[in-house]
């Protein structure tokens, strides 16, 4: 089975998709964390985000344990991933290795942007999460505090509603729910209802044998 999860930036997409992993026993791949990696790449080389050659020789050397550095949970890596993943050829170079992740055997929980609409337009069950512009905020203003980044809840809120039209509007692959994705809004749920959401949403899902919303 493969779960794809969407949705704007700090909605709560990876804290669900990691569970949804747990719970069915599926694979888990946080695809921004690859986007990061290639944004933190081209940073530590001195070069720019919008250098495309640059951010294109760091796609295709994109190593998986360079998903795994905690700085690439920064602000600043969050803003120059989003202009490194508005490259199509960016994007390409990255493709296949979600496909192949998605498609191993017994499948995958994937969450990003464009996981429903071009990585894996097959899933079984398509998430769209979201959460209020202040809610998400406010989620991430906490989560990069408790991280050491003291950053204000104003400029968090600014700089997610800037990122989140930079991955709305490009051309390439963007930000969308999928004509056959459940919307889920967890502005007003708590994680573990947001998770009992949406295991209940997976569970129609597999009792109907895929009836879409
Ligand atoms: N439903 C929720 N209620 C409150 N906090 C949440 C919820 N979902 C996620 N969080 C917290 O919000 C922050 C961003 O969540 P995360 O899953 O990383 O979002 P995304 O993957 O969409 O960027 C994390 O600190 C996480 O613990
Ligand atoms: N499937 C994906 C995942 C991430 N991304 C890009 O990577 C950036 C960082 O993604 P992320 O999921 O780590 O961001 P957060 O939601 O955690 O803030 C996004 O702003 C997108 O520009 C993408 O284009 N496609």
């Amino acid at each position: 089975m493969i779960i794809a999860v969407d949705g704007p930036a700090a909605s709560g997409k990876g804290t669900l998709a990691r569970r949804l992993a747990a719970h069915y026993g599926l694979a888990y791949l946080d695809t921004g964390s690859l986007y990061r990696a290639v944004a933190l790449a081209v940073l530590r080389a001195g070069g720019d985000p919008a250098d495309e050659a640059a951010a294109v020789a760091a796609a295709h050397a994109l190593d998986m344990a360079d998903t795994e550095d905690p700085a690439l949970r920064g602000s600043d890596v969050g803003r120059a991933a989003s202009v490194v993943a508005a490259m199509p050829a960016v994007r390409e170079a990255i493709l296949d290795r979600q496909r192949r992740f998605a498609h191993t055997p017994p499948g995958a929980v994937l969450d990003g942007r464009d996981i429903a609409t071009v990585v894996c337009p097959d899933a079984e069950v398509k998430l769209f999460v979201t959460a209020s512009d202040e809610v998400r905020a406010m989620r991430r203003c906490k989560e990069l505090e408790a991280a050491g980044e003291a950053v204000g809840y104003d400029a968090v809120l600014r700089d997610l509603v800037e990122r989140d039209a930079r991955d709305r509007n490009r051309t390439h692959a963007p930000l969308r729910q999928a004509d056959d994705a459940y919307l889920l809004d967890t502005s007003n749920l708590d994680i573990e209802a947001a998770f009992r959401a949406a295991v209940g949403i997976v569970d129609s899902y597999r009792e109907t044998g895929g009836v879409r919303p």
